[in-house]
Formats: structure tokens, C-alpha cells, sequence
């Protein structure tokens, strides 16, 4: 499948095909039972484009996409789709909703094409209009030499596209994926935010992450989340502009480099010929010869996000590298 596929897309009726959704979240806060608050008090306006949803694991990203897609209530705020209350009258977010949850479960002794049929027929969709979409969305995730085989035998990978493909079955306005890319390989992360971009043209496209590169191209904007709250909501370029200065490179001996990351905060270090390249978050020149460079989206997530909660393995960017793949 090439990369430039697009997305056979149409207007909903009614309306044209240039206005796009407009999905507010207004304080909206959610306390489980037992008194845990995963979303504080968050305010956040969602227009049609790439949002890309970053934070360590616990932020309250899952919390506030499924608040989004109306599986769970706020215990406090508003959410309004197009200035209609959508807690309180979820039918038109839901009508026009696309949700791939993160523990997406799929039959295993159905085809993919069965199950899409599934829960085209589930969802209402007359069967014609159903079967030229679902084989419209397997060609789109690169499904179609898998359609006879039954989804247990299907890779985590496989089963992803399948669950991105279950969420555009009714080609919706909203679109929200948690974790979309886990369990595909590059050439597949690269595709699928080509399709996302493709997709967000005219639609709102939520994906959560913790990697920063998942998002860093393709996002139109970005919502930095941690312990519940929203960091920062912004142009990934906007939000750069908050690290310019403070982002500094030094080659070192292995041994400095390991002295280096005990006193100051270390975005990333990598091993070259002559030592051990570190790259530091410093409001000043850390140490003697460090030069400053352009700071990146890892740099920016790095400084938003309290230390010690930004990555979730190997060190502070560990989770967040792009080479992670
Ligand atoms: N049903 C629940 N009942 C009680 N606490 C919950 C529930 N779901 C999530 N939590 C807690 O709320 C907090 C936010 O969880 P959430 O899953 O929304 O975060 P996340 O950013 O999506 O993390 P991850 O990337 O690990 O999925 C966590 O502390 C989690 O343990």
C-alpha cells in the first residue's frame, strides 16, 4: 500500500463539507471510586487536525480519551461538541465517533472481514454500504492478503490495524485512538501517520502516546499531560519556542558522562567515537565547552514533565525515544 493513499472520505449530511467538528472540554475532572482524581480541572478546545495526547503512564491520558468518547462521565466539568452539551446528550458525539480503546478486543475465531461486518451490522450500517467500506478500510491498513484468516491468528500488529480500521467503519468526525501505533512496526507507524494526516483534514484525530516521534511530524497540535492535569496545549513549534536556550550538548569521557547525568538533568546521551555525547537541560551553559543546540519535542516533554515521571524505563527520555522502535 503506498503512502499517499487517501481516505475515501465524505461529508457528513447536513453538513458542508469545509465545517469541522469543534469539541470543548471545559474543567472537566474525573474522580474514580476510591477518591483517585486521574483528570484535574482541564480545559482544552479540539479542532479538526492531529492532536497528539503525550505523558507518562498514569497521566490520565486513557481517562480523558475515554471521557472523550463518552464510555466514561466527568465527575465535574462540561464537554461540548459543537457548543451542545455531550455528557449530558452523548447521541451526536457518539454518532459521529471513531474509538479505538487501548485493550481492543477482537473475536479470534472471526476473519477480520466478519468481524468488521460485525460490528458494521452493530452499528448499524446497511450491509451494501458496509461491505464496499470494510473493503475499502482493509486495503487502507493493508489488511487484505490476511481476510480469510481468523483473527487468533493474527500478529499484535495485525490486530492493531484491525482495531484502526473497526474505528473509521462509520467514517467518523472524531476520531480517537489510545495508543495506536503499540504493536506496529516502523513501516507501519510511518503509515499510519500518513493516514492520520490524511484523516485530520477534516476530522478531529486524538492519539495518545508516550512517544514523542509517534506525534512529532504529523501532530498539528500537542497536549502534554502528567498526574492528571494538562501541561501545555500548543503548535509543536509554539511549544518549542519554551526550550529555546535551554538545551545543551557536550562530548565527554564515559566516566564524566555517568558524573554528568547524577547532577544534571540528561535528555538523551548517545556513544561516539571519541566519547559519550550528552545532551543536558540547562538554563545555563552546564559545563565548560557544551554548545547549545536546537531544542526537539523530546527536550520540550523533558522540561514540562516533572522529573522522574516522564519516562517510564531506562532513564528520563527512555520511553520517548524515537530509536525505541
Ligand atoms: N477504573 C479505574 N479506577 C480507579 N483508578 C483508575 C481507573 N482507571 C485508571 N485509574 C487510575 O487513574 C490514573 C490515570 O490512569 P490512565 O489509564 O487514565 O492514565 P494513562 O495516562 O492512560 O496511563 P497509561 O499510559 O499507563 O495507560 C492512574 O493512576 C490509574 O491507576
Amino acid at each position: 500500500m503506498s503512502d499517499d493513499r487517501t481516505f475515501p472520505a465524505t461529508a457528513p449530511q447536513g453538513r458542508a463539507p469545509d465545517a469541522g467538528p469543534v469539541l470543548d472540554l471545559i474543567g472537566v475532572g474525573k474522580v474514580y471510586r476510591g477518591g483517585h482524581a486521574a483528570v484535574e480541572d482541564l480545559t482544552l478546545r479540539l479542532t479538526p487536525g492531529v492532536i497528539g495526547l503525550l505523558g507518562p503512564n498514569g497521566a490520565g491520558k486513557s481517562t480523558l480519551m475515554r471521557i472523550m468518547a463518552t464510555v466514561t462521565r466527568p465527575t465535574s466539568g462540561r464537554m461540548l461538541l459543537d457548543g451542545a452539551d455531550a455528557v449530558a446528550r452523548p447521541g451526536p458525539l457518539r454518532a459521529g465517533l471513531g474509538y479505538l480503546p487501548q485493550d481492543f478486543g477482537a473475536y479470534p475465531h472471526l476473519t477480520s472481514r466478519e468481524f468488521l461486518g460485525y460490528l458494521a451490522a452493530a452499528r448499524g450500517l446497511p450491509a451494501r454500504v458496509a461491505r464496499a467500506r470494510i473493503d475499502d478500510l482493509l486495503q487502507l491498513v493493508n489488511l487484505t492478503g490476511a481476510v480469510r484468516r481468523p483473527l487468533g491468528g493474527y500478529s499484535g500488529g495485525m490486530l492493531r490495524r484491525v482495531g484502526i480500521a473497526q474505528a473509521l467503519l462509520t467514517d467518523p468526525r472524531v476520531l480517537i485512538a489510545d495508543e495506536p501505533t503499540a504493536g506496529l512496526d516502523p513501516e507501519e507507524r510511518a503509515r499510519f501517520r500518513n493516514l492520520l494526516t490524511d484523516l485530520a483534514r477534516d476530522r478531529i484525530v486524538v492519539l495518545s502516546t508516550h512517544i514523542v516521534s509517534d506525534v512529532g511530524s504529523s501532530a498539528s497540535s500537542l497536549a502534554v499531560m502528567a498526574g492528571g492535569r494538562l501541561l501545555r496545549h500548543g503548535a509543536p513549534e509554539d511549544l518549542l519556542g519554551e526550550a529555546e536556550g535551554r538545551v545543551w550538548e557536550a562530548v565527554v569521557a564515559p566516566d564524566a558522562a555517568a558524573d554528568l547525568r547524577e547532577r544534571h538533568h540528561v535528555s538523551r546521551m548517545v556513544r561516539t567515537g571519541d566519547g559519550v555525547r550528552v545532551r543536558i537541560l540547562s538554563p545555563h551553559a552546564p559545563l565548560a565547552g557544551a554548545v547549545g543546540v536546537r531544542p526537539d519535542l523530546e527536550d520540550l516533554y523533558l522540561l514540562v514533565v516533572p522529573p522522574g515521571r516522564a519516562g517510564t524505563s531506562g532513564g528520563p527520555a527512555g520511553a520517548l525515544r524515537g530509536s525505541s522502535w
